[in-house]
């Protein structure tokens, strides 16, 4: 179960940007969270991850704190894939340093074998983003959090994009946290809804969804 509790954000000397946040996603599951641009979206879902720490409050999975070094259990994939990689490693070893994927999923994410042996800026940024994707799913990864991060897709990708995660988080019983102003999309993902505004999370969609 990926949890907080009561966690509670600001910047230095700014306003608390998130305010007594709790949730909580169990394997599996999935959970959508829209709202306004500039609300605290995409700083929660670095919180959820550990790429930010608290100001208050906590985030845990199955009852223990995020680790503070190795591999993180829970994944926050941004919207911008190029800001995630080294620019100066091939894809291949950008890929490879999470762990080797087998052919199967390679096909299911769409990703070329040529791909491997350029460097990031020589990939588009869907391709560059279906990349950042599957070297989230490295075995041990238990939550993902994705950050709009279809966006830059055209729809087929897109759609093939969610299928082939969706495939690979129920064989792993892998927990999705999908942030997006897609209302469309996230009541066809998910099994719960938020909407976040003034720093709080609200309950979106009362006809919750059965895992
Ligand atoms: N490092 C930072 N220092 C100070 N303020 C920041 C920092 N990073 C983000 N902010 C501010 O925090 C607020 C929330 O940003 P965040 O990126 O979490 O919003 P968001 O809901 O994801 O927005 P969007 O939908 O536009 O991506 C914004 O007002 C932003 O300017």
């Amino acid at each position: 179960m990926l949890e907080t509790h009561q966690l509670s954000f600001h910047f230095a000397a700014g306003t608390p940007l998130l305010a007594d946040i709790s949730l909580r996603l169990a394997p599996g599951e999935w959970l959508g969270i829209s709202g306004d641009s500039g609300s605290g979206k995409s700083t929660l879902g670095k919180l959820l991850s550990g790429q930010l720490t608290p100001s208050q409050g906590s985030v845990q999975v199955d009852g223990s704190p995020l680790p503070t070094r190795g591999l993180r259990p829970v994944q926050w994939l941004p919207q911008s894939p190029e800001l995630a990689v080294n620019p100066r490693w091939r894809v291949g070893k950008i890929l490879r340093e999470a762990w080797t994927p087998p052919d199967t999923l390679m096909a299911a994410f769409g990703i070329e074998d040529e791909w491997l042996k350029r460097f990031p800026s020589a990939l588009s940024g869907g391709e560059l983003q279906r990349v950042c994707v599957l070297r989230a799913l490295a075995p041990g990864v238990r939550y993902v959090v994705a950050d709009e991060i279809s966006t830059m897709l055209d729809p087929i990708t897109q759609l093939s994009l969610w299928q082939a995660l969706k495939a690979h988080a129920e064989h792993h019983q892998l927990g999705v946290i999908v942030i997006s102003h897609d209302t469309a999309l996230l009541n066809r993902l998910c099994h719960q809804q938020w909407h976040l505004a003034g720093g709080s999370l609200r309950i979106s969609s009362t006809a919750l969804k059965a895992p």
